[in-house]
């Protein structure tokens, strides 16, 4: 090859590599964007302000973060948000990588741009700019009024809001506030609206929402950078500290810390209150003197919410989503189904919805449970048949259409009691072993014709009317549950 043909190709070459790279800026700013929209400012100026994109090859693209705790949040958070958001704006991404960032190592622009490496801050520098001792960010949805308060929950909804309400200057009710509960219940949900409250009902009140992975990273990272007395005193500065996760505390000197902090907070009046998956006597690991701390204050624990709360915390989700888009439509036999199936956690719950609204967004045609349940087939977990009695049918079958067992069993032959009697026998042949003499004669004595009429008329009804299929349906599955 020339000399000048090995030039000519590799200004091709240069070119080439420019067009890409500012190919994958574009689509960079497009991701982040999206993410801006998806997150709030504030989630996303948390997460993602310092994040950059050092470049895309061969599917995969290659972001770097600041510090080891950023680029550990960003992969276990937002790991598949990221590769789809990528798809959607470049395509053809397998996978996004996070690296930390080194401190000398600048951004792609500033490379392509300078011959000369540009000064830059060093990173501790840097975060001094931007407080690093901040708490972690709050999602402006967790409040109370997004929380359904019920049986499996009140005392602690209670005490929450006492202490995000309490008056300037009266001494701490409940110190420190202790909130135990399973996975998914709401611990974060109510610290978090701990938080809002307290900032709009008291703005002059310093409250900080931290959870224990953030202290234990700002704690080392102070360490570090020998900086471990601004970070003491900053906590110590805080009016209403809400630690969550303090399952996850470990490593002695992050406990000794953490326990020098409580007894300086609890010993000069100021409000802690602490969420974790287990009641203080069950932690394990943690230090003895930061354990009795807790179980000195006042311990509540949350459990898992009914089928009533379910279906509750199901209506305010939708009703938030359809402020936003009011196209959106879930039957209420859907809600009913999802509120009875999905008992894990609120978590579940909210993944069930969104993928409803998802479709629900993209299609005319009201979603059915079946499709439902294809839907969300993960969030409902196996069930084995169960042995179905028809004093159990009658039950459910009349509390669906709000008639008493009695009218279902009764010779009333009122239309509002004799298409669910019709379903009842339907199911009861159709559910059960049971022979059309032995339904007959659990339906009050009827007689074997009766039931069978029920049937054929209910089994024609069916396949012409998708709203009485739905709602039978829903009631096999009410059944099975
Ligand atoms: N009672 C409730 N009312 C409204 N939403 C709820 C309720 N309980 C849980 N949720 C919702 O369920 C989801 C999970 O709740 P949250 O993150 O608070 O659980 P958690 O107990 O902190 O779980 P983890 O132990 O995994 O951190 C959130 O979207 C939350 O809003």
């Amino acid at each position: 090859m020339s000399a000048e043909a090995a030039k000519i190709m590799k200004e091709q070459d240069v070119a080439e590599t420019d067009v890409e790279r500012r190919d994958w800026d574009e689509a960079w700013a497009r991701v982040k964007k999206r993410l801006r929209t998806e997150l709030g400012d504030d989630v996303f100026t948390s997460w993602f302000a310092r994040i950059e994109c050092d470049g895309v090859a061969a599917g995969v693209v290659s972001l770097s973060a600041p510090t080891l705790f950023l680029k550990g949040w960003i992969k276990s958070h937002y790991s598949d948000r990221l590769v789809a958001l990528w798809n959607a704006e470049y395509g053809d991404v397998r996978r996004v990588d996070v690296v930390k960032r080194s401190p000398l190592k600048f951004p792609a622009q500033v490379k392509v741009v300078h011959s000369e490496p540009a000064p830059v801050q060093p990173q501790a520098a840097q975060e001094d700019a931007e407080d690093r001792f901040a708490g972690s960010p709050l999602d402006s949805r967790l409040t109370f009024t997004s929380f359904c308060e019920g049986a499996s929950n009140e005392v602690a909804f209670r005490a929450a809001r006492a202490v995000a309400t309490a008056p300037d200057g009266a001494p701490p009710l409940y110190n420190p506030l202790y909130i135990h509960a399973g996975v998914g219940i709401g611990k974060t949900h109510l610290l978090q609206a701990i938080a809002h409250e307290t900032r709009k009902m008291h703005p002059q009140r310093r409250v900080m929402y931290l959870t224990v992975e953030r202290f234990t990273f700002q704690f080392v990272a102070a360490l570090r950078d020998k900086a471990a007395l601004d970070f003491k005193e900053k906590l110590r500065s805080i009016d209403i500290l809400l630690i969550d996760d303090m399952q996850f505390l470990t490593g002695r000197s992050v406990q000794q810390e953490f326990c020098h902090m409580l007894n300086a907070l609890l010993d000069s009046s100021k409000q802690v209150v602490v969420a974790a998956d287990r009641a203080p006597g069950e932690l394990d690991g943690i230090d003895e003197r930061v354990r009795s701390r807790l179980k000195g204050g006042v311990v509540v624990g949350m459990a898992r919410p009914d089928t009533a709360m379910r279906r509750k915390i199901l209506d305010l989700r939708l009703a938030a989503a359809r402020e936003r888009d009011p196209k959106i439509q879930v039957p209420d036999n859907v809600l009913d189904f999802i509120a009875r199936m999905v008992v894990s956690n609120g978590r579940d719950l909210d993944g069930a919805l969104n993928r409803l609204i998802c479709r629900a967004q993209f299609s005319d045609q009201p979603i059915s449970v079946d499709a439902c349940e294809l839907a969300i087939a993960d969030l409902i977990g196996d069930r084995e048949p169960k042995r179905i009695r028809i004093e159990d049918i009658q039950k459910i079958v009349a509390r669906h259409y709000n008639v008493s067992r009695q009218d279902l069993v009764s010779a009333r032959r009122t239309r509002t009691v004799v298409r669910p009697r019709q379903i009842a026998m339907y199911l009861a042949k159709t559910m059960t072993p049971r022979s059309f003499p032995e339904i007959g004669k659990r339906f009050g004595g009827r007689d074997h014709t009766t039931v069978l009429h029920a049937v054929r008329k209910i089994e024609g009804l069916v396949g012409a009317d998708q709203k009485l299929s739905d709602e039978i349906e829903l009631l096999r599955r009410l059944l099975q549950d």
